[in-house]
């Protein structure tokens, strides 16, 4: 991890939002398992509406906990539970945080983190101020962060009236990934990756996040949202601007964020021609899913980056609910070898790739080609990343300690939150007629046609898979 500042670190974490969804499946596991690593030095506040005391949190969090599948041993938890205070109340009730204000105490250094409503992220905030509590304080609030560009910059100008860009942590779960963090290191450690990494290489970039499940009980949240704001407008244009972006110059949070935001003003604005937007059949079946709805469960699009690095190479991004795999990926594609003599064959060869697996089981592959018998064969140079790296943290715990510890490389900046909205907002404007599809497959038809005269989409690597 980045080295990070002691004197920055928050000694009360509050989370608000504790007994939702979100601290269900992710928070609560995140600080168990930050406690189990010693790394949890700090009071943890839950706030959330439903009634009832401490102990009757803790004894529901355990359960919580080992519901996710993390084995819960009596002493780290104890440990944990040791931290943790509970309060009930209404976030837009001003007494609320008069009795948090009493419980965290003078002279602390927090971060409060926003897993709510995200409605409620602006009158927690302007709840938060009028209590005196952003004082030596950080906020970080979960996605999405707006649902177009003109509401992203509104809620930016609500918070930014309250706090320093320096106290606000937007949160993309996708920064805290191991091989997305990896993407840094391997592009700019590696000369090998480094001097292939440009237009001079590259032919094609293909980025892929494919679910083989569907939108299930999330009908009421999905529905008004869709894949491109879902997924799209953050952790895929998170992962093309670390994919894109110039080596950072130093280890400074800022410094990084400044060379991701510098890509992403280069991407071109987004064209809905070169867009195809699907949704599954069965869909409009789902509860609090509208009967006509017109929300894509899948989109590709193109994108082009305006700079010497990267110009004339197409990005192509895709993303859906009911595909074939789970399996998200970066990639790149490069030029064809030329045909030369002395090789035996007529036909050329498929063109050399470097992938980089992002889910599930992190990894490498680079795919060059050989000659088999009588035709070419690729070759597969495969890296585990856990086999050979170690372990990593998982993403929320990950981000978790890097929001106590004060090192804020993993957080979105506003600039770059807002090129992102900028570069989808006329696939939001001008959106592409919906095409069905059938749930399993890849997504519609058109989705081949956007890569037509290129590389067709290339199906995911696959743990245990050769191709
Ligand atoms: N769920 C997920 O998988 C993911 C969620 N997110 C984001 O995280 C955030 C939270 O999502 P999620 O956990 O699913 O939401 P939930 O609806 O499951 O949970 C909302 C939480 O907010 C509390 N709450 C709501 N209104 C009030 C209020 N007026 N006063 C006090 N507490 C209140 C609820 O308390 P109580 O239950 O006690 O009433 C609950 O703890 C959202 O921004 C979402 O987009 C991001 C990534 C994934
Ligand atoms: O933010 C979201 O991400 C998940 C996928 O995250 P992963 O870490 O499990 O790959 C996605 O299913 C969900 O729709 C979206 O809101």
């Amino acid at each position: 991890m980045t080295p990070t500042d002691p004197r920055k670190s928050a000694d009360t974490l509050i989370v608000f939002g504790i007994t939702g969804d979100l601290a269900r499946k992710m928070t609560l596991r995140a600080l168990y398992r930050l406690e189990r690593r010693g790394l949890l030095n700090c009071r943890v506040i839950g706030v959330a509406s439903t009634e009832m005391t401490t102990a009757e949190f803790t004894a529901q969090a355990r359960e919580r906990i080992a519901a996710t599948g993390q084995t819960v041993e009596d002493d780290v938890f104890q440990r944990f539970a040791d931290r943790v205070t509970y309060l009930h109340g209404d976030v837009t009730d001003p007494a609320l945080y008069l009795r948090l204000a009493a419980e965290i105490g003078p002279d602390h250094t927090s971060v409060h983190y926003l897993e709510m409503p995200p409605t409620l992220f602006g009158p927690i905030v302007e709840q938060l101020g009028a209590a005196n509590l952003l004082h030596d304080a950080c906020v970080a609030v979960e996605k999405p962060f707006g649902h177009d560009l003109a509401s992203a910059r509104a809620l930016n100008a609500r918070l930014r009236a309250l706090l320093s860009e320096d106290q606000l942590l937007r949160v993309d779960h996708f920064l805290g990934k191991e091989p997305v963090i990896e993407i840094e290191y391997l592009r700019f450690a590696n000369p090998a990756m480094t001097g292939l990494w440009n237009r001079g290489s590259v032919s094609a970039v293909q980025i892929t996040m494919a679910e083989d499940f569907g939108v299930e009980d999330r009908g009421k949240f999905y529905d008004p949202v869709g894949a491109l704001r879902d997924v799209v407008q953050n952790h895929l244009l998170q992962v093309l601007a670390a994919v894109t972006m110039d080596p950072p110059a130093d280890a400074g949070a800022d410094t990084l964020r400044d060379r991701k935001a510098e890509v992403l003003k280069a991407v071109r604005t987004a064209d809905p021609r070169r867009s195809v937007r699907g949704q599954y059949t069965g869909y409009r079946d789902t509860p609090g899913v509208a009967a006509d709805s017109d929300t894509e469960t899948f989109i590709a699009l193109q994108l082009e980056i305006d700079n010497w690095k990267w110009f004339d190479v197409p990005f192509f991004l895709r993303a859906g609910k009911n595909l074939p795999v789970r399996a998200t990926e970066v990639r790149l594609i490069l030029h064809r070898a030329p045909r030369l003599a002395f090789l035996p064959t007529p036909h050329q060869a498929e063109q050399n790739q470097i992938v980089l697996r992002i889910d599930p089981e992190p990894g490498a592959r680079l795919q060059l080609v050989g000659l088999g018998e009588e035709t070419w064969r690729p070759l597969y140079l495969d890296s585990s990343f856990a086999q050979e790296l170690g372990e990593p943290f998982e993403p929320y715990e990950r981000l978790l300690n890097s929001a106590l510890t004060g090192d804020h490389s993993l957080f979105t900046r506003e600039d770059s939150v807002e090129e992102a909205w900028r570069i989808v907002q006329p696939l939001i404007d001008e959106p592409a007629a919906i095409q069905p599809y059938t749930p399993g497959s890849w997504g519609p038809d058109g989705a081949g046609s956007l890569v037509h005269g290129r590389p067709p989409w290339h199906e995911p690597w696959l743990p245990g898979a050769e191709r």
